[in-house]
């Protein structure tokens, strides 16, 4: 493949160092892509080549329904290439906002797809650390896709550079530093699964850094009372300071909640 292989469409939103283009390729089958251009000099500027070569490594090695394909990449002098799956209906987040918090049966279908996703993510030893809505798209018929793996690491992991962005989804052992395998997912889990029924996550607070980071170590959150029980149960489960007393992901799969509304 090389640029010329494509008719390029409208832009799809800016990732992380680079935009990301609908595409199209000129040959037949006729595929629509999501092209995303990475700057060289910017992944030199930043230090992340590293980091950014992992990804590449980790995500074109990937393929699951749940999990965004990376079709292949290439490159000229001053630019990266990443040929990734195009996710007809979109950002989760966007929809997430569209209708301020989903159905318990959304939200459950949805979780069940992220829980399948990070048993094939932990079968191969990878560590997400990044699972929040911005990084989540949505599929031709409905289904999630985790997109961005710009935090994914072969586990047990120790984040080393300073994490940008929303601190809501940060385990306490990543807030403390600490080193952390991959049950930082599990919190992840368990926080998106508040969110998706609630239209916020847990921890916010609007007020700081800080103040998030206080109520995660206290584990201070409620849950509304129009969360069902079953619900409440698998984010308490999930939502535990010792990652030891998380929820395993095969639990998950089974539990109340998600066995009710599976197809
Ligand atoms: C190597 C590393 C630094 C980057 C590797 N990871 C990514 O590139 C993660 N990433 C995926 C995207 C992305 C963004 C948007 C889309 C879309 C998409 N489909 C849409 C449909 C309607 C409206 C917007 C849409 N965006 N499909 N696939 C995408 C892929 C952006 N960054």
């Amino acid at each position: 493949f090389s640029l010329d292989s494509f008719e390029i469409g409208k832009p799809l939103g800016k990732g992380k160092f680079g935009r990301v283009y609908m595409a199209r390729t000129k040959s037949e089958p006729k595929y629509i892509v999501a092209l995303k251009c990475l700057h060289k000099e910017e992944i030199v500027k930043n230090k992340v080549e590293k980091q950014v070569r992992r990804e590449i490594e980790i995500q074109s090695h990937l393929a699951h329904p749940n999990i965004l394909r990376l079709h292949g990449y290439f490159h000229d002098e001053r630019r990266i290439f990443l040929i990734l799956e195009f996710a007809g209906r979109g950002e989760l987040y966007r929809q997430l906002s569209q209708v301020g918090r989903f159905s318990e049966k959304l939200a459950s279908r949805y979780i069940a797809q992220m829980t399948d996703a990070l048993i094939y993510l932990h079968g191969k030893h990878v560590i997400h650390r990044d699972i929040k809505p911005e990084n989540i798209l949505i599929g031709m018929n409905g289904e999630l896709k985790i997109g961005d793996f710009g935090w994914s690491v072969h586990a047990p992991g120790n984040r080393r550079s300073t994490l940008c962005g929303t601190l809501d989804y940060l385990p306490p052992e990543m807030v403390d530093h600490k080193e952390h395998t991959d049950k930082v997912d599990l919190w992840a889990l368990g926080v998106l699964t508040y969110e998706f029924l609630v239209g916020a996550p847990p921890f916010e607070d609007l007020s700081g850094h800080s103040a998030t980071y206080r109520k995660i170590t206290r584990l201070e959150y409620t849950i509304p009372s129009h969360v069902s029980p079953e619900a409440a149960d698998l984010i308490r489960k999930l939502l535990r300071l010792n990652p030891l007393d998380r929820l395993p992901l095969k639990e998950v799969a089974v539990h109340p909640w998600i066995k009710k509304y599976e197809r």
